[in-house]
């Protein structure tokens, strides 16, 4: 395929697409570098990539936190009838790696992620910003030596909470939903305005999807247009501890503590990490930065080979995913 884009890029393949764009896999010219290069046609309804694309350079101009787990982007344009944005080429989402393991997660493999995605979360608010559609899909692992470290991306209906005279904005009521019904909020399906707790929300339905396969408001036999109503209908009517019924306590507790914040309120990102951590020791668990995805067994039927000290051959996840088709 190869196409020019800029001076500096070339497009070669597709590698995924969401609902507003699509990504490709690309490369500098002058640098053989690897990028991400996302397009959206000009005249869609709702257009949202360069508006991403600023977010993400105002997201890395903040001197003090180094590697903060947000991709560079290198090249915003508008070139034959799509606006395009050069970025950061990053691996599989944890979306993907999730149907790879055949979608479940293990409990050490959830509470590294979360101490990860707390994190990035923790960021983004304190650069002022709600990411508002917080989703496995919006999290991808890096490419080579970075492929233990999670990212965040997909900022498109990402929202400024703090405004420019430093109050948060207001609470409201009667808004539409915005981000995925699957994991918004319960204030979210309510119409009420996000603040950093809805964030956090979503990722403890995200948590509790990894460890149970499903949440028990998806699938559900409705069009499209009747989805989300089912979905606020169902979520509203089952208990946190329902919901974490058969897992450590501490996801209901994150939960719960979610839940409890006020629209305004700083949540205490430290004390849920601790929670998970504490998780993770007393399980004991060590901290090796291997997830399920990388004790895979080859997809060509021979198992992952073992090593002296018995822990299966890590296989680079790209191989894996390719091999998956
Ligand atoms: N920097 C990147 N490197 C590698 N793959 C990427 C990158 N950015 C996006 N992708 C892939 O492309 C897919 C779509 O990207 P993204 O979520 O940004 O699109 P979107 O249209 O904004 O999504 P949605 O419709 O869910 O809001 C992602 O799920 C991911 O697999």
């Amino acid at each position: 395929m190869d196409i020019n884009i800029g001076s500096s890029f070339k497009m070669t393949k597709k590698l995924g697409s969401g609902i507003y764009a699509e990504v490709f896999h690309g490369f500098n010219i002058k640098t053989n570098m690897e990028v991400a290069i996302k397009l959206e046609p000009v005249n869609t309804k709702r257009p949202q990539l360069f508006y991403e694309g600023k977010l993400y350079q105002y997201l890395q101009q903040e001197p003090s936190v180094i590697d903060k787990g947000i991709p560079n982007v290198y090249y915003c344009a508008t070139e034959g009838g799509n606006n395009i944005m050069v970025m950061d080429l990053l691996g599989p989402s944890l979306e993907d790696l999730f149907n790879l393991c055949g979608r479940k997660f293990s409990l050490k493999s959830v509470l590294m992620l979360a101490d990860q995605m707390i994190q990035r979360i923790e960021y983004v608010h304190s650069r002022n910003f709600l990411h508002r559609d917080i989703k496995p899909d919006k999290f991808l692992i890096g490419t080579g030596n970075r492929a233990h470290k999670v990212y965040i991306i997909g900022f498109g209906f990402a929202k400024r909470y703090i405004q420019k005279d430093g109050k948060h904005i207001p609470y409201k009521e009667g808004k539409d939903l915005t981000g995925t019904a699957r994991y918004a909020s319960i204030n979210n399906h309510l119409g009420i305005e996000q603040g950093r707790r809805d964030d956090l929300e979503s990722l403890g339905y995200v948590m509790m999807y990894f460890l149970r396969g499903s949440l028990p408001w998806q699938n559900q036999r409705t069009r499209k247009l009747e989805y989300r109503e089912s979905v606020d209908k169902k979520k509203l009517s089952i208990s946190i501890e329902k919901l974490c019924e058969g897992f450590p306590q501490e996801f209901a507790t994150y939960l719960n503590y979610a839940k409890k914040l006020r629209l305004d309120e700083k949540p205490d990102y430290n004390h849920l990490r601790t929670l998970f951590k504490d998780l993770f020791t007393k399980s004991g668990f060590e901290m090796d930065n291997i997830y399920d995805w990388n004790l895979i067994q080859k997809m060509d039927g021979t198992p992952g080979k073992t090593t002296n000290n018995n822990q299966t051959e890590q296989l680079p996840i790209g191989q894996v995913l390719q091999k998956q088709g």
